[in-house]
């Protein structure tokens, strides 16, 4: 596939997208490429309604198809929060650093063995004509007890996954995404993407 849309207006989501399709010979377009200002709401109860509703209504209203992501934070210490309402976790104004920020106050001395966490991503894809579907990527790891680095976006500076020191925000793009849940999402399109040929 030479283009593929993706529905999201998130600039941290597109550059991952970027590189990670651009192994694949696929340009990216997102919202922020199209004239009109376009915010899907998100009234979904899990990522994977919220990402048939961000992509099904981008498809429809341009006939074309398209792809979306919904994505998260789960802690298990705060019985699954922020969850779906990671991006809004801290108020509607969508503020990464004030989110996080909550994250850490909420788990407070909470042990590190107690400060499991995953990020989820579910892509979802719509297709004029054909069946909607939605694929699931996760990666495990932990909240870290203050944020560090200064990559990547949202959560990263907290979170370190299995197998690290550092938090994501730490490691190169070229390290996140060999193991994010984006990556891991996308590893599971891989096929449709390649039927889908030219
Ligand atoms: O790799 C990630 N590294 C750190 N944080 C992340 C990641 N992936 C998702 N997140 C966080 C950011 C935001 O707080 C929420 C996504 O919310 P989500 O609604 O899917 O995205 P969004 O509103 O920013 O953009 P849009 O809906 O237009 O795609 O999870
Ligand atoms: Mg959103």
């Amino acid at each position: 596939m030479k283009e593929i849309v993706i529905a999201t207006n998130n600039k941290g989501k597109v550059k991952e997208f970027e590189q990670m399709f651009s192994a694949l010979g696929t340009r990216v377009k997102s919202l922020q490429d199209f004239e009109e200002d376009i915010d899907v709401e998100e009234t979904g109860e899990t990522f994977e309604e919220n990402a048939l509703l961000k992509a099904e209504t981008i498809s429809r209203k341009w006939n074309i198809p398209v792809i979306a992501d919904d994505s998260g934070i789960v802690v298990d210490a705060l019985d699954g929060r922020p969850g779906v309402y990671s991006a809004r976790y801290a108020g509607e104004e969508k503020n990464d650093k004030k989110n996080l920020e909550k994250v850490l106050n909420e788990l407070g001395s909470t042990s590190v063995k107690d400060r499991t966490a995953r990020f989820v991503c579910v892509i979802a894809v719509a297709i004029p004509g054909e069946e909607s579907f939605t694929k699931r990527g996760t990666c495990e790891g932990a909240i870290a007890l203050q944020p560090r680095g200064e990559h990547g976006f949202g959560y990263d500076p907290i979170f370190i996954p299995n197998g690290y020191k550092r938090t994501m925000a730490e490691l190169t793009a070229e390290e996140k995404n060999s193991i994010s849940h984006r990556r891991n999402a996308l590893k599971k399109l891989e096929g449709w993407l390649r039927e889908k040929g030219e």
